[in-house]
């Protein structure tokens, strides 16, 4: 269980100082300028869930996910994970936790896969046949067996990401926080990554904290999501909640057996669209109107054949979120 109570991070940046010396008068200078990258964040993550960190560039993700490993302190506030404090008990805490930075890799550039798992294995102390274990279980769920004696350097990002994957696994943390792990990768190479990271989370149970500008990533991946903007948490809740609370209308597209014919008398509270004489787009708000609801009414205009749903795209959604 993750708890992060009120938490702040400001940062005290030196001001740039113009003119000649430029480089030197700013290391010495006395003056600062405050950054306010976290202000009051407070959440509660249990066991097993698959949480989504988004906000746009310079939210302040980052800085929180920092807090949560134990690299930042946090100005005010606290982070909990299973009851302790990631800065007090750094070590402990460090072997429940696996961190991915998708712009940064942990692993040897110019050393096979392998060697670069065993040398992190060392450094973790796992010993041999725990380690063993922990590779084939990886290996298997991340399919790294094809490419675990080729060197870093020579691997396609999406492989070099399931390997950094891995690499955050060794040590078979319970909590996995991944900083944008889908990053510059191509739509099938995203699609496995997603895969991997679905098992992760219900075959090893692993709970997921994920950070990324994907939409999709999220979509797919998520089951709540927490959005940031200027440092502060302005939703935390379903995707589901968040689309209803938008207000973006969900589209029916709803096909008739015969030419519609609308009953004298009958508006209902929704908007209609004719798309041709036995086809209708209704758009509604699913948090004022269920589904059935709008069927019912409809079932008026002649008899319903078929009817698709559109959901709204969460990159719409979270546009409105961000305003
Ligand atoms: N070490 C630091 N020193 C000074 N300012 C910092 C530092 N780290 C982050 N910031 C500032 O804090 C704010 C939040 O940054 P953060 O990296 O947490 O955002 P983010 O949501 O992760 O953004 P992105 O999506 O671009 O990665 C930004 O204004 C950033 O410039």
């Amino acid at each position: 269980m993750i708890i992060a109570k009120s938490l702040h991070k400001t940062f005290r940046i030196p001001v740039v100082k113009q003119g000649r010396l430029q480089g030197l008068r700013t290391l010495l200078t006395r003056d600062y300028r405050l950054v306010e990258a976290v202000k009051d964040i407070s959440f509660e993550i249990p066991k097993g869930e698959f949480v989504g960190y988004i906000g746009p560039n310079g939210a302040g993700k980052s800085t929180t996910i920092k807090m949560l490993c134990g690299i930042l302190h946090p100005t005010s506030g606290e982070v909990t994970i299973n009851g302790r404090s990631p800065q007090k008990n750094r070590m402990e805490l460090v072997r429940q936790l696996g961190v991915v930075f998708g712009q940064r890799t942990q692993l040897w550039w110019d050393l096979p896969v392998k060697d670069s798992f065993e040398i992190l294995a060392s450094l973790y102390k796992i010993g041999k046949p725990a380690y063993r274990r922990q590779l084939g279980k990886l290996s298997e769920v991340l399919n790294l067996r094809d490419f675990l004696d080729t060197p870093v350097r020579k691997l396609s990002l999406g492989q070099r990401m399931r390997a950094d994957l891995a690499a955050s696994l060794l040590h078979d943390p319970e909590l996995l926080f991944l900083d944008e792990p889908t990053i510059g990768l191509d739509v099938l190479a995203k699609k496995q990554i997603r895969e991997h990271l679905r098992l992760l989370n219900r075959e090893l149970n692993k709970t997921i904290l994920l950070t990324t500008h994907d939409m999709d990533d999220i979509e797919q991946l998520c089951s709540r999501v927490i959005v940031i903007n200027h440092g502060q948490a302005i939703y935390d809740g379903t995707l589901e909640q968040l689309r209803g609370r938008i207000g973006l209308p969900t589209r029916m597209k709803i096909t008739f057996r015969e030419a519609i014919k609308q009953p004298s008398a009958h508006t209902p509270p929704f908007q209609i669209q004719m798309i041709d004489s036995r086809m209708m787009s209704v758009a509604c708000n699913r948090q004022e109107t269920t589904a059935m609801e709008v069927l019912q009414a409809m079932s008026a205009w002649g008899v319903i054949e078929d009817v698709h749903m559109e959901e709204p795209d969460f990159e719409e959604v979270i546009h409105r979120v961000y305003g």
